[in-house]
């Protein structure tokens, strides 16, 4: 079930600055849609058109149905992080900033206190209830920070650079809290320049670049899109000049460090195997592409054309 629709939506910047060019997407239902791009390539932009705050030139996107920028209702169907931890107050306690921004979402105050402490107690924070935010941890202010934009139980939650400065610890908690809202059926749309958090998270993949968006696909089918056949193996112990020879030249195989990069079908893997015997085998499987090399191929390949 789609939560949110983006369609065509276009904003330039003066004469000069096109930042955005037709970007579409969807995003479903218990889905982590991962917006990814160079700097400079527009998802900032994007996401504050889409959050209401920047009123596009051309096209428009749907929350729940509703546009933002027509319909106030719309504020009600998602919460934002999007400038880390800035959206807090630093001198009220985390409770008091709970409650302020349930209020102004237009909760009433008990209905705001009773969901912040429900909320500061499954983010681990209540022990953090009546300190003020600028005492508690950067983990702590960012954890806070999605604890707030959920106050009034969203559908869609934008999140921008989540764990950008934190330690792998408080990284690691809020990659499992964003998991957590997925399982729990919540649209999120996750921009990061860390690939391995976004690797880790995401469903689907979009990525942009100049305003448009030049790639978008299921991780799945990317990562499968993007492996190349054949095989690595590590070996165990050295292998002779002689059937390193062999394997280069009739095997097309090339070496990293105690590596073999082999392509090819399991044929060919077979008839190398041959080859490497009795040179122990440490590990051997699938060759494996991640999400910053396609990124890189993708973004890259762009700027080459
Ligand atoms: N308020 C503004 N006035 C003028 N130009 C702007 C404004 N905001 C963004 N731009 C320009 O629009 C383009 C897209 O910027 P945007 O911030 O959306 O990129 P981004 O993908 O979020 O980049 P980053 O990863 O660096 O945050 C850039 O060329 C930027 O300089």
């Amino acid at each position: 079930m789609e939560v949110l629709i983006v369609d065509d939506l276009q904003k330039a910047f003066g004469r000069n600055t096109q930042a955005v060019s037709g970007v579409s997407f969807r995003v479903n239902k218990g889905e982590v849609f991962a917006f990814l791009g160079p700097n400079g390539a527009g998802k900032t932009t994007t996401i504050k058109m889409i959050a209401g705050l920047l009123l596009p030139d051309e096209g428009a996107g749907w929350i729940d149905g509703l546009d933002p920028h027509r319909n106030p209702m719309a504020m009600e169907r998602f919460g934002a992080v999007l400038e880390g931890n800035r959206n807090l107050y630093w001198r009220m306690t985390a409770f008091e900033n709970m409650r302020y921004f349930g209020v102004q979402k237009g909760l009433s105050q008990r209905t705001a206190s009773r969901r912040a402490d429900a909320l500061l107690e499954r983010f681990d924070l209540i022990s953090k209830r009546n300190h003020q935010v600028r005492s508690l941890s950067r983990g702590m202010q960012q954890k806070l920070a999605i604890a707030v934009a959920l106050i009034h139980e969203p559908r869609m939650l934008l999140l921008d650079e989540p764990t950008l400065g934190l330690d792998v610890s408080s990284s690691m908690q809020v990659i499992s809290l964003i998991r957590e809202l997925r399982e729990q059926g919540m649209a999120i749309v996750l921009t990061t320049h860390q690939l391995d958090i976004a690797e880790t998270l995401a469903d689907r993949v979009a990525i942009i670049r100049d305003g448009r968006i030049i790639k978008e696909a299921s991780k799945t089918d990317l990562i499968l899109e993007f492996t190349p056949d054949g095989y690595e193996i590590e070996l165990g112990g050295e292998l002779s000049p002689a059937n390193r020879d062999v394997l280069v030249d009739e095997f097309n195989a090339t070496f990293e460090a105690d590596r073999i990069c082999l392509p090819g079908d399991s044929d060919h893997l077979y008839n190398a195997l041959n080859v490497i015997r009795p040179t122990p085998i440490r590990s051997l499987g699938r060759a494996k592409v991640d999400l910053a090399y396609i990124f890189l191929q993708l973004t890259e390949e762009g700027y080459r054309s």
